[in-house]
């Protein structure tokens, strides 16, 4: 289903002939000519991009735009993907990839009648079973729920939590496997500006005292500045792949968000200049 893209001759080496510069084998994510079709819809096109490791990537771009579709490819959980996509150095969705991603969907996947340690202790028996391991799982378990602040509440159900709650136990059970990839989706939708506030400082610290990859998807713009770079979607393209100051200087802008608003005018223009059609959603 990966790096399939036709007259690629070594699949997930990226040799595809897109814009993006050759692969890096530093990346945690390539991608190179990356489509996506769901349907009769083509919702990724011809992407190229390049992820870092060790850094916060923000996916930003507003709703519908392919964030979670390429979040999915990235995973390894989305079908009917061409063109080449690299992940940790394999191509996207090979099966040692699996324990080297964390990957937290937008809608919580907790148990609702398990409490917040019960859910993390099940997820950890998976990861590290046997009895020999289970001081390291214990470790592991009370490390991933102070992580998301959630030690008060590790006794409660999961199903009486709030819904930013649950998230974090969502978090908490990505994190368990010291995962060298996190792939967040919209991890601070519904969350007060404190708790947003507190999560991106964790994904910071995850950054620095892990060395991790965070690739986080937000349609929050004022987020994309607590990012170390920054990939600018709309409508299944990318409008900009850089750090947040060059794209407000390359774009003369105070504000991100005023540098995609931007972004988003000169496509429109290059199209009508080009006479290149929108594309078709
Ligand atoms: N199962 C599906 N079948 C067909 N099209 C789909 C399917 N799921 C999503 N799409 C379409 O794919 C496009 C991208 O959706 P996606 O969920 O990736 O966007 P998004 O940027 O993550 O949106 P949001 O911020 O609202 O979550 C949308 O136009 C959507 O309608």
């Amino acid at each position: 289903m990966m790096n399939n893209a036709p007259g690629s001759p070594h699949p997930g080496t990226g040799t595809g002939t897109g814009t993006h510069p050759g692969p890096d084998p530093t990346a945690a994510v390539h991608a190179q000519n990356l489509t996506v079709t769901r349907g009769p819809r083509t919702v990724l096109r011809d992407l190229g991009f390049t992820v870092p490791r060790g850094q916060i990537t923000g996916l930003l771009g507003p709703s519908g735009c392919g964030k979670s579709t390429l979040m999915r490819a990235i995973v390894g959980t989305q079908a009917k993907v061409t063109g080449t996509l690299d992940v940790l150095g394999r191509p996207a969705g090979h099966p040692t990839l699996r324990t080297r991603i964390g990957y937290v969907t937008q809608a919580p996947s907790v148990y609702d009648d398990l409490t917040v340690r019960q859910n993390l202790d099940y997820f950890a028996a998976i990861l590290n079973p046997g009895r020999h391991n289970a001081d390291r799982r214990h470790d592991h378990v009370t490390r991933a729920i102070s992580d998301v602040d959630l030690t008060t509440h590790a006794d409660a159900l999961a199903g009486n939590l709030s819904g930013g709650q649950r998230n974090r136990v969502s978090l908490a059970v990505a994190l368990l496997g010291a995962p060298e990839l996190l792939v967040l989706d919209e991890p601070t939708v519904g969350l007060d500006p404190v708790l947003r506030r507190d999560l991106w400082t964790l994904f910071h610290d995850i950054a620095a005292s892990r060395g991790a990859t965070l690739l986080v998807s937000s349609h929050v713009m004022d987020e994309a500045e607590r990012c170390h770079r920054l990939l600018l979607m709309r409508e299944g393209q990318l409008l900009a792949d850089d750090t947040p100051d060059a794209l407000r200087t390359r774009t003369d802008a105070e504000t991100v968000e005023k540098a995609f608003l931007d972004l988003v005018d000169r496509a429109k223009e290059k199209a009508e200049t080009t006479g290149t059609k929108e594309p078709t959603r």
